[in-house]
């Protein structure tokens, strides 16, 4: 049997502001750092060790990751971070806050954008600030890479490559593994291990900071999964 164990990043500070955030590079807050912390410990305390670690590349995860492994005792393990593990990308809407979106266009119109798989934020324009083709850090993505909007199943499209040549790889290869990601990359990769229905997908949350733990087979179908609190 495998473990794989996911984790969103900690609290960050869009995230107390209530702001639609995806690519953007935010920090965690203090309540961010220590749930990132107490997840670390808690990983030790229940005997996980890990062989790879993986991550975004947006410093919200990245901490979390590091955070967590200090607090696990396995800090020097080689990590990997990747685009592909990034948050959806939001659109126009990164930087809205999600209560005065949704006083403006309505409640379920946010709740569509934010929830259904295929709804499309509205997107951003070659020349605003937001688009990720300004950071050097996505210079190596296609004009087709890189995105100007996302909906949760192209997030999905751009996971999945990392999860099978990277994160199974890694498993097959008898490493154990963590990932540090974002509430809808981890939806997509959810959605994909749990074989989730769209339907299904629209009402899973997962919680800032706790880790997730799947237990997989030889064939790494999902056995059963749990948060460790
Ligand atoms: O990018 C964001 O705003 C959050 O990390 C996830 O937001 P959501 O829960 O609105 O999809």
């Amino acid at each position: 049997m495998e473990k794989l164990v996911l984790i969103r990043h900690g609290e960050s500070q869009w995230n107390l502001e209530n702001r639609f955030t995806g690519w953007t590079d935010v920090d965690l807050t203090d309540t961010g750092r220590q749930q990132a912390r107490n997840a670390g410990q808690i990983l030790k305390k229940n005997g996980y060790t890990f062989d790879q670690g993986f991550t975004s590349v947006l410093r919200r995860a990245i901490k979390t990751l590091d955070y967590v492994l200090d607090g696990a005792d396995c800090l020097w393990i080689p990590i990997q971070k990747s685009w592909r593990l990034n948050e959806r990308f939001y659109g126009a809407l990164q930087g809205l806050n999600k209560a005065e979106t949704a006083e403006k266009y309505g409640e379920e119109q946010v709740q569509k954008w934010r929830r259904d798989p295929h709804a499309l934020p509205p997107a951003v324009t070659r020349d605003d600030p937001r688009f990720p083709g300004h950071d050097i850090r996505y210079k190596h993505l296609t004009d087709r890479e890189l995105p100007l909007t996302e909906n949760l199943s192209e997030t999905m499209a751009r996971v999945m490559p990392f999860w099978t040549e990277r994160i199974v790889r890694a498993m097959r290869n008898q490493q154990k593994v963590i990932v540090s990601a974002h509430g809808n990359s981890l939806r997509a990769l959810v959605q994909y291990i749990d074989n989730l229905s769209d339907e299904e997908v629209t009402k899973l949350e997962i919680p800032t900071g706790v880790p997730l733990v799947y237990e997989l087979d030889d064939n790494l179908n999902r056995i059963r999964h749990y948060y460790l609190q």
